[in-house]
């Protein structure tokens, strides 16, 4: 028989990480209905909370959209997003509470936290309640949200709940015309930080369908096709994801076998965020695999110039690679050994 019936675990969640999907989930087991109360003052957050840390703050939907997420098959689990105006007072909870009971609409019989002091608060507000304390120690998972949010997702890789992950994956982004040696340095770096990586869309595109002759309409199509797979592969990643090319190589791509550029290139190009920008120069030998057509030096440095110009223009921070294979592997392993340190670079 459950302990009670109507339960409630609130708390801010910034981040989410297992503590709190552990605490959830032993709640679960201990009420006929549950209720993740997601509380929030995004003002006071990024004020309090994220200032002088490398994180970004963190929208309450995006908290919303995790805990649906870690929840999705409980169904006597309900998640809600509760405003808390935050002074750093008593009166804060008292206000917060009176919207947690109207959302949750029916007497709240049991609060659980892993705060023993939080019994004097919940003894006022939740007068008719039962407050059980879960791993108030912390010994299942020794870690505090303050802590991740100061030293950053990269060093707690291991408890950010996997719906959690995707949010936090850093995202290298390798660039540079034809034949700069994108591919094989993506999938090196992939192999060496044992991640997953995103290979040029465009190229499966046009091995597919067996065409050479590039038309309008194919660009926006594999810049799209390109999104999606970023998006599916950033939830295999293990805290990196390499990413050959993106929507500026496309919009480049557009120009060179088009001679023209196309908006709509432009705007998926406003919507990309990239940690690390690696652009790769083309001093490396040409190779001919039989897809590509711009081998001359000097239609190759016109490229190279206008496809930099396109990344200046947008005021996009990126590192000239150059060199040997070898020069060129080392100077992109400092660079993304940075990233992991939690270096911002754009
Ligand atoms: N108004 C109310 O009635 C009410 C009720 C509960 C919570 N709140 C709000 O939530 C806040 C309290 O939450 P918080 O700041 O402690 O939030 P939090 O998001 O850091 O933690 C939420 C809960 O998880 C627990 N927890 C944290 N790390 C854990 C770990 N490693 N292992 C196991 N459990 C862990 C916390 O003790 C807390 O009970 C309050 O400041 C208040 O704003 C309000």
């Amino acid at each position: 028989m459950a302990i009670g019936k109507v339960g409630m675990y609130g708390g801010k969640f910034l981040i989410v990480h297992q503590g709190h999907v552990s605490a959830m989930i032993r709640a679960s087991t201990m009420v006929e209905e549950l209720h993740v109360m997601i509380t929030h003052d995004e003002e006071y957050e990024k004020e309090f909370y994220f200032k002088g840390t490398t994180m970004k703050p963190i929208p309450f939907h995006q908290r919303l959209r995790w805990w649906n997420e870690l929840t999705k098959d409980l169904p006597h689990v309900k998640v809600h997003a509760i405003s808390e105006k935050q002074t750093g007072e008593f009166s804060d909870w008292e206000q917060g509470a009176e919207s947690i009971k109207s959302a949750i609409g029916k007497e709240i019989d049991t609060v659980f936290s892993s705060e023993p002091e939080y019994g004097r608060h919940f003894e006022k507000l939740y007068p008719n309640a039962q407050h059980i304390v879960l791993d108030a120690e912390r010994r299942t998972y020794p870690v505090s949200a303050t802590q991740i949010r100061e030293e950053g997702a990269m060093k707690h890789w291991a408890i950010i709940p996997h719906v959690v992950q995707p949010y936090f994956v850093r995202k290298i982004v390798v660039v540079g015309t034809e034949s700069s040696g994108k591919s094989t340095l993506v999938k090196n770096l992939a192999n060496l930080y044992n991640t997953s990586y995103v290979e040029e869309y465009g190229r499966t595109f046009y091995e597919d369908i067996g065409a050479e002759i590039a038309i309008e309409s194919d660009f926006p199509k594999i810049a799209f096709e390109h999104k999606y797979h970023e998006e599916e592969q950033a939830k295999r990643a293990n805290k990196l994801l390499f990413i050959d090319t993106e929507a500026n190589v496309t919009q480049y791509f557009s120009w060179a076998y088009l001679g023209y550029e196309q908006p709509i290139l432009d705007h998926v190009a406003d919507l990309q965020r990239y940690d690390l920008w690696l652009f790769l120069e083309p001093d490396v030998e040409w190779v001919d695999d039989g897809m590509r057509s711009f081998g001359d030096p000097s239609v190759r440095q016109k490229n190279h110039a206008y496809l930099k110009g396109l990344l200046d223009k947008r005021g996009i921070r990126y590192h000239s690679i150059n060199g040997d294979y070898n020069e060129r592997l080392e100077k992109a392993i400092e660079l993304v050994d940075g990233v992991l340190e939690e270096k911002l670079y754009s």
